[in-house]
Protein backbone atom coordinates (compact mmCIF):
# COMPACT_ATOMS: atom_id res chain seq x y z
CA UNK A 1 0.00 0.00 0.00
CA UNK A 2 1.35 3.08 -0.84
CA UNK A 3 1.48 6.56 1.16
CA UNK A 4 -1.85 7.83 -0.48
CA UNK A 5 -3.59 4.84 0.35
CA UNK A 6 -2.59 4.71 3.51
CA UNK A 7 -3.67 8.22 4.26
CA UNK A 8 -7.21 7.75 2.66
CA UNK A 9 -7.72 4.56 4.53
CA UNK A 10 -6.49 5.50 8.25
CA UNK A 11 -7.52 8.74 8.04
CA UNK A 12 -11.06 8.26 6.09
CA UNK A 13 -12.10 4.77 6.36
CA UNK A 14 -11.60 5.21 2.38
CA UNK A 15 -9.93 2.04 0.11
CA UNK A 16 -8.21 2.85 -2.36
CA UNK A 17 -6.64 -0.13 -4.86
CA UNK A 18 -3.03 -0.50 -6.07
CA UNK A 19 -3.89 0.50 -9.34
CA UNK A 20 -6.09 3.30 -8.85
CA UNK A 21 -3.46 5.02 -6.70
CA UNK A 22 -1.18 4.24 -9.21
CA UNK A 23 -3.19 6.32 -11.66
CA UNK A 24 -3.92 9.47 -9.28
CA UNK A 25 -0.59 9.75 -8.54
CA UNK A 26 0.36 9.24 -12.21
CA UNK A 27 -2.12 12.62 -12.01
CA UNK A 28 -0.07 14.69 -9.92
CA UNK A 29 3.06 13.73 -11.48
CA UNK A 30 1.80 14.88 -14.78
CA UNK A 31 -0.08 18.10 -13.36
CA UNK A 32 3.36 18.50 -11.08
CA UNK A 33 5.11 18.41 -14.64
CA UNK A 34 2.64 20.98 -16.36
CA UNK A 35 2.79 23.06 -13.78
CA UNK A 36 6.49 23.68 -14.27
CA UNK A 37 5.81 26.42 -17.66
CA UNK A 38 2.13 26.91 -16.45
CA UNK A 39 0.11 28.31 -13.01
CA UNK A 40 -2.15 25.45 -12.23
CA UNK A 41 -1.41 25.06 -8.08
CA UNK A 42 0.92 26.46 -5.57
CA UNK A 43 1.79 23.17 -4.01
CA UNK A 44 4.94 22.13 -5.48
CA UNK A 45 6.12 19.06 -3.04
CA UNK A 46 5.07 15.42 -3.73
CA UNK A 47 3.91 15.36 -0.11
CA UNK A 48 1.95 18.27 -0.49
CA UNK A 49 0.18 17.35 -3.58
CA UNK A 50 -0.89 13.80 -1.95
CA UNK A 51 -2.36 15.48 1.21
CA UNK A 52 -3.67 18.99 -0.58
CA UNK A 53 -4.72 17.54 -3.47
CA UNK A 54 -5.40 14.11 -3.82
CA UNK A 55 -6.56 13.29 -0.18
CA UNK A 56 -8.70 16.13 -0.06
CA UNK A 57 -10.16 15.59 -3.53
CA UNK A 58 -11.32 12.18 -2.23
CA UNK A 59 -13.23 13.53 1.20
CA UNK A 60 -15.76 14.20 -1.49
CA UNK A 61 -16.09 10.22 -2.98
CA UNK A 62 -18.73 9.09 -0.53
CA UNK A 63 -21.06 12.24 -1.74
CA UNK A 64 -20.36 11.52 -5.24
CA UNK A 65 -21.06 7.92 -4.39
CA UNK A 66 -24.57 8.88 -3.03
CA UNK A 67 -25.50 11.09 -6.43
CA UNK A 68 -27.63 9.92 -9.09
CA UNK A 69 -25.98 7.74 -11.67
CA UNK A 70 -25.01 10.40 -14.76
CA UNK A 71 -22.87 13.16 -16.15
CA UNK A 72 -20.30 14.75 -13.60
CA UNK A 73 -18.61 18.35 -13.43
CA UNK A 74 -15.90 19.53 -11.63
CA UNK A 75 -16.33 23.53 -12.01
CA UNK A 76 -13.87 25.74 -11.56
CA UNK A 77 -11.66 22.56 -11.97
CA UNK A 78 -7.71 24.92 -12.27
CA UNK A 79 -5.31 21.90 -11.86
CA UNK A 80 -8.43 18.89 -12.78
CA UNK A 81 -9.02 18.82 -9.01
CA UNK A 82 -11.07 17.09 -7.61
CA UNK A 83 -12.17 16.28 -11.15
CA UNK A 84 -9.74 14.17 -12.59
CA UNK A 85 -9.24 12.27 -9.04
CA UNK A 86 -13.08 11.40 -8.24
CA UNK A 87 -13.21 10.25 -12.50
CA UNK A 88 -10.35 7.95 -11.68
CA UNK A 89 -12.26 6.96 -8.13
CA UNK A 90 -15.66 6.28 -9.98
CA UNK A 91 -15.25 5.55 -13.84
CA UNK A 92 -18.28 8.63 -14.02
CA UNK A 93 -18.27 10.29 -17.53
CA UNK A 94 -16.71 13.44 -16.24
CA UNK A 95 -16.63 17.35 -17.78
CA UNK A 96 -13.57 19.76 -16.11
CA UNK A 97 -15.00 23.20 -16.66
CA UNK A 98 -12.56 26.13 -16.57
CA UNK A 99 -13.00 29.77 -18.22
CA UNK A 100 -9.09 29.74 -18.79
CA UNK A 101 -8.38 28.26 -21.95
CA UNK A 102 -4.18 27.03 -21.76
CA UNK A 103 -5.36 25.37 -18.35
CA UNK A 104 -8.24 23.10 -19.89
CA UNK A 105 -6.01 22.43 -23.11
CA UNK A 106 -3.28 21.20 -20.25
CA UNK A 107 -5.75 18.94 -18.47
CA UNK A 108 -7.18 17.75 -21.65
CA UNK A 109 -3.68 16.47 -22.85
CA UNK A 110 -2.94 15.13 -18.92
CA UNK A 111 -6.45 12.87 -19.05
CA UNK A 112 -5.65 11.45 -22.89
CA UNK A 113 -1.99 10.58 -21.38
CA UNK A 114 -3.36 9.13 -17.88
CA UNK A 115 -5.80 6.55 -20.75
CA UNK A 116 -9.06 8.93 -19.54
CA UNK A 117 -9.73 10.41 -22.67
CA UNK A 118 -12.81 8.39 -23.28
CA UNK A 119 -14.07 9.67 -19.88
CA UNK A 120 -12.96 12.90 -19.33
CA UNK A 121 -14.03 16.08 -21.79
CA UNK A 122 -13.03 19.25 -21.12
CA UNK A 123 -15.07 22.95 -21.38
CA UNK A 124 -13.16 26.04 -21.97
CA UNK A 125 -15.20 28.21 -21.00
CA UNK A 126 -17.48 29.93 -17.98
CA UNK A 127 -19.51 27.96 -16.10
CA UNK A 128 -22.86 30.72 -16.70
CA UNK A 129 -22.04 29.83 -20.72
CA UNK A 130 -22.17 25.78 -19.67
CA UNK A 131 -25.23 26.28 -18.07
CA UNK A 132 -27.01 27.65 -21.04
CA UNK A 133 -25.98 25.22 -23.12
CA UNK A 134 -26.27 22.25 -21.04
CA UNK A 135 -29.18 22.70 -18.76
CA UNK A 136 -30.28 20.40 -16.50
CA UNK A 137 -27.41 17.52 -17.72
CA UNK A 138 -25.71 16.99 -14.77
CA UNK A 139 -26.43 14.51 -11.96
CA UNK A 140 -23.34 15.99 -9.60
CA UNK A 141 -21.08 19.10 -9.70
CA UNK A 142 -17.92 19.13 -7.69
CA UNK A 143 -16.38 23.29 -6.93
CA UNK A 144 -13.12 23.44 -4.82
CA UNK A 145 -11.70 26.84 -4.09
CA UNK A 146 -13.89 28.57 -6.88
CA UNK A 147 -16.43 30.82 -4.97
CA UNK A 148 -18.64 31.86 -1.71
CA UNK A 149 -21.19 29.09 -1.14
CA UNK A 150 -24.33 31.69 -2.66
CA UNK A 151 -22.54 31.75 -5.65
CA UNK A 152 -22.11 28.10 -5.97
CA UNK A 153 -25.43 27.37 -5.37
CA UNK A 154 -26.48 30.13 -8.05
CA UNK A 155 -23.49 28.64 -10.82
CA UNK A 156 -24.80 25.05 -10.10
CA UNK A 157 -28.47 25.01 -10.00
CA UNK A 158 -29.36 25.06 -13.51
CA UNK A 159 -26.92 22.71 -14.70
CA UNK A 160 -28.07 20.14 -12.51
CA UNK A 161 -31.01 17.47 -13.02
CA UNK A 162 -33.80 18.08 -10.68
CA UNK A 163 -32.20 15.00 -7.37
CA UNK A 164 -28.52 16.22 -8.66
CA UNK A 165 -26.12 16.87 -6.36
CA UNK A 166 -23.86 20.01 -5.66
CA UNK A 167 -20.98 19.03 -3.78
CA UNK A 168 -18.62 22.08 -2.45
CA UNK A 169 -15.36 22.05 -0.85
CA UNK A 170 -14.37 24.51 1.67
CA UNK A 171 -11.86 25.55 3.79
CA UNK A 172 -13.00 28.18 6.20
CA UNK A 173 -16.65 29.36 5.25
CA UNK A 174 -17.45 32.23 7.15
CA UNK A 175 -20.62 32.58 9.70
CA UNK A 176 -22.32 34.77 7.04
CA UNK A 177 -21.89 33.18 3.98
CA UNK A 178 -23.48 29.91 5.07
CA UNK A 179 -26.58 31.89 6.38
CA UNK A 180 -26.72 33.61 2.91
CA UNK A 181 -26.63 29.92 1.09
CA UNK A 182 -29.48 28.88 4.09
CA UNK A 183 -31.16 31.60 3.12
CA UNK A 184 -31.54 31.46 -0.48
CA UNK A 185 -32.12 27.91 -0.68
CA UNK A 186 -35.78 28.27 -2.09
CA UNK A 187 -34.53 31.00 -4.85
CA UNK A 188 -32.38 28.95 -6.57
CA UNK A 189 -34.10 25.56 -6.26
CA UNK A 190 -31.55 23.63 -4.19
CA UNK A 191 -31.27 22.16 -0.45
CA UNK A 192 -28.74 21.32 2.00
CA UNK A 193 -28.34 18.22 2.45
CA UNK A 194 -25.18 17.61 4.47
CA UNK A 195 -22.55 19.29 5.96
CA UNK A 196 -19.73 17.79 7.31
CA UNK A 197 -16.45 18.88 8.98
CA UNK A 198 -13.37 16.90 8.96
CA UNK A 199 -9.64 16.44 9.24
CA UNK A 200 -7.10 15.77 6.46
CA UNK A 201 -4.36 14.42 8.25
CA UNK A 202 -2.04 17.48 7.70
CA UNK A 203 -4.59 18.33 10.86
CA UNK A 204 -6.02 21.49 8.60
CA UNK A 205 -10.09 21.56 8.43
CA UNK A 206 -12.45 20.93 6.18
CA UNK A 207 -15.65 21.05 5.85
CA UNK A 208 -18.01 19.54 3.13
CA UNK A 209 -21.00 20.65 1.68
CA UNK A 210 -23.79 18.93 -0.20
CA UNK A 211 -26.84 20.44 -2.01
CA UNK A 212 -29.86 18.80 -3.53
CA UNK A 213 -31.68 20.43 -6.63
CA UNK A 214 -34.54 19.79 -5.73
CA UNK A 215 -37.10 21.89 -8.67
CA UNK A 216 -36.83 24.82 -11.41
CA UNK A 217 -35.07 28.17 -9.53
CA UNK A 218 -37.58 31.16 -9.00
CA UNK A 219 -35.88 33.09 -10.67
CA UNK A 220 -34.24 33.15 -14.57
CA UNK A 221 -30.80 31.53 -14.42
CA UNK A 222 -27.88 31.84 -15.26
CA UNK A 223 -27.75 35.41 -14.57
CA UNK A 224 -25.81 38.26 -16.48
CA UNK A 225 -22.04 36.62 -16.75
CA UNK A 226 -20.35 37.52 -13.30
CA UNK A 227 -23.61 38.64 -11.31
CA UNK A 228 -22.83 35.31 -9.59
CA UNK A 229 -19.59 35.68 -8.80
CA UNK A 230 -19.74 40.14 -8.30
CA UNK A 231 -23.24 40.24 -6.53
CA UNK A 232 -24.02 36.89 -4.89
CA UNK A 233 -28.29 36.32 -4.04
CA UNK A 234 -28.73 37.61 -1.00
CA UNK A 235 -32.02 35.99 1.15
CA UNK A 236 -34.89 37.84 0.69
CA UNK A 237 -35.96 39.54 3.84
C1 LIG B 1 -8.60 28.92 -7.24
S1 LIG B 1 -8.86 27.96 -8.68
C2 LIG B 1 -9.32 26.41 -7.99
C3 LIG B 1 -8.89 25.28 -8.85
C4 LIG B 1 -9.22 23.86 -8.34
N1 LIG B 1 -10.65 23.65 -8.24
C5 LIG B 1 -8.54 23.55 -7.04
O1 LIG B 1 -9.22 23.47 -6.02
O2 LIG B 1 -7.31 23.36 -7.03
C6 LIG B 1 -10.41 28.56 -9.36
C7 LIG B 1 -10.55 28.25 -10.84
O3 LIG B 1 -11.88 28.58 -11.24
C8 LIG B 1 -11.85 29.20 -12.52
N2 LIG B 1 -13.10 30.02 -12.59
C9 LIG B 1 -13.46 31.04 -11.77
N3 LIG B 1 -14.68 31.50 -12.10
C10 LIG B 1 -15.10 30.77 -13.17
C11 LIG B 1 -16.29 30.78 -13.99
N4 LIG B 1 -17.29 31.63 -13.75
N5 LIG B 1 -16.37 29.89 -15.00
C12 LIG B 1 -15.37 29.01 -15.24
N6 LIG B 1 -14.23 28.95 -14.51
C13 LIG B 1 -14.09 29.82 -13.49
C14 LIG B 1 -10.54 29.97 -12.55
O4 LIG B 1 -10.07 30.15 -13.87
C15 LIG B 1 -9.63 29.06 -11.71
O5 LIG B 1 -8.89 28.18 -12.54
Amino acid sequence: MGRLAELMKGYHGIEVKEDRERLLMDDLHAIMDVNKTMNLTRILSEEGGIVLHLEDSLTGLPYIGDAPEGLYADLGTGGGFPGIPLCIMTGRKTLLVDSVKKKVAALDGVAGNLGLGDLIDVYAGRIEDLAKERKGQFSVLTARALSSLPSLMELASPLLKKGGRLICYKAQPTGEEIENALGIQEIVGLRLECDQTFRLSDDSTRRIFVFEKTGAPRIKLPRRIGLAQKDPLRPRS
